[in-house]
């Protein structure tokens, strides 16, 4: 249960009288999601979703974020609307947090996804790419290869904790990347944390996209590879090379790769593997006992990573040429 900060339903009823979006009728905490504080509000006017946002996000990168979603929505790409408040603004303050109203978006998020749905990921993935185009806010991706090393630190010296020689591997590991991450590739905004459960299928129809909370300016690729990470490994780990062709398909009916981001893709694959087993080990290591959150295993990412260390070719990851 993601809720770190509560709300009472007199301070709710209050926050909405700044919002065209009617009057509260019920309001219930989310369980999912581990970053921010989400919860399902029904109101005499509809269904919305009412997000405090929490630790990791920064209140100076809301207006990117909300403006982003606007943008997108404008584009024709399936996302949450922002609610504007009476003066306009996308963003109030409830209980001590900054606090926005999204538009209720249709779907569910799949637990056990098939190919088939791996190729319209893809697809989505590249039309937000070419969507993102054109947004005249940006923001750096504090997640990228720059903010490995800072996110480790808080880390390292507990990693064997989690498992043995952990320490040695990681550090070896997060040198290599820094040493040879990839530079002048296509760049542009990326969702860069497009799970499972930020992608919403009603039937086997893709309805929609959620939580831009960590879209950034990075490298496009690197968010293809979020997706191979997210999309196209089995809870036994095994990667399946059907989804992943999917996936890459599904991407490249919309924007082909450039040969030199395909050469690059086991690289960036390794970076992304890495900078989600920083997270979630970090998280695994200082959530309280008790917190109302799911801890996500780091191990999982671990093994991605490992994986990924001994790809040598992207056609082992489905890429046709
Ligand atoms: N616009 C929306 N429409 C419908 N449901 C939504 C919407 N936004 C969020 N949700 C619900 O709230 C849950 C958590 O949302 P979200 O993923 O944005 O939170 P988060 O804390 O940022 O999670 P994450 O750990 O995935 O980053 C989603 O899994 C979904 O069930
Ligand atoms: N999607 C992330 C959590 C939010 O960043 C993970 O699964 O580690």
């Amino acid at each position: 249960m993601a809720v770190y900060t509560d709300i009472t339903e007199d301070d709710l009823s209050r926050f909405l009288t700044a919002y065209d979006a009617g009057t509260l009728l019920s309001y219930k905490g989310i369980a999912e999601g581990v970053e921010n504080s989400n919860f399902l509000l029904h109101t005499t006017k509809g269904a919305f979703i009412l997000t405090l946002y929490e630790k990791r996000v920064d209140p100076n990168d809301l207006p990117f974020f909300l403006g982003l979603m606007h943008h997108l929505a404008e584009r024709g790409l399936s996302c949450p609307l922002p609610l504007p408040r009476s003066d306009g603004a996308l963003l109030g303050e409830l209980s001590g947090r900054p606090a926005a109203m999204i538009s209720f978006l249709e779907g569910m998020w799949l637990r056990k996804p098939a190919a088939k749905h791996c190729r319209e990921v893809g697809r989505a993935l590249a039309e937000m790419h070419l969507a993102g185009e054109g947004f005249e806010l940006t923001r750096a991706n504090a997640l990228s290869v720059g903010g490995w090393r800072p996110l480790w630190e808080k880390s390292a010296d507990r990693a064997d904790e989690v498992e043995a020689g952990l320490q040695d591997e990681i550090a070896g590991e997060l040198a290599f990347l820094e040493a040879n991450w990839p530079k002048d590739l296509p760049s542009g905004v990326i969702h860069a944390d497009l799970f499972q459960d930020n992608v919403f299928f009603i039937g086997d129809t893709l309805s929609g996209l959620i939580d831009f909370y960590f879209a950034c300016n990075d490298l496009l690729s690197y968010d293809v590879s979020i997706c191979l990470n997210a999309w196209c490994f089995e809870k036994d780990g095994a990667f399946n090379l059907t989804k992943g062709m999917a996936l890459l398909e599904g991407y490249e009916s919309v924007r082909p790769l450039s040969p030199e981001e395909a050469v690059a893709l086991p690289l960036l694959a390794r970076g992304s593997a890495l900078r989600f087993f920083l997270t979630r080990l970090y998280d695994w290591l200082t959530t309280p006992p008790g917190a109302l959150v799911v801890k996500k295993d780091p191990l999982e990412y671990l093994r991605k990573l490992r994986f990924h260390r001994q790809i040598r070719n992207p056609a082992e990851y489905g890429l046709s040429r």
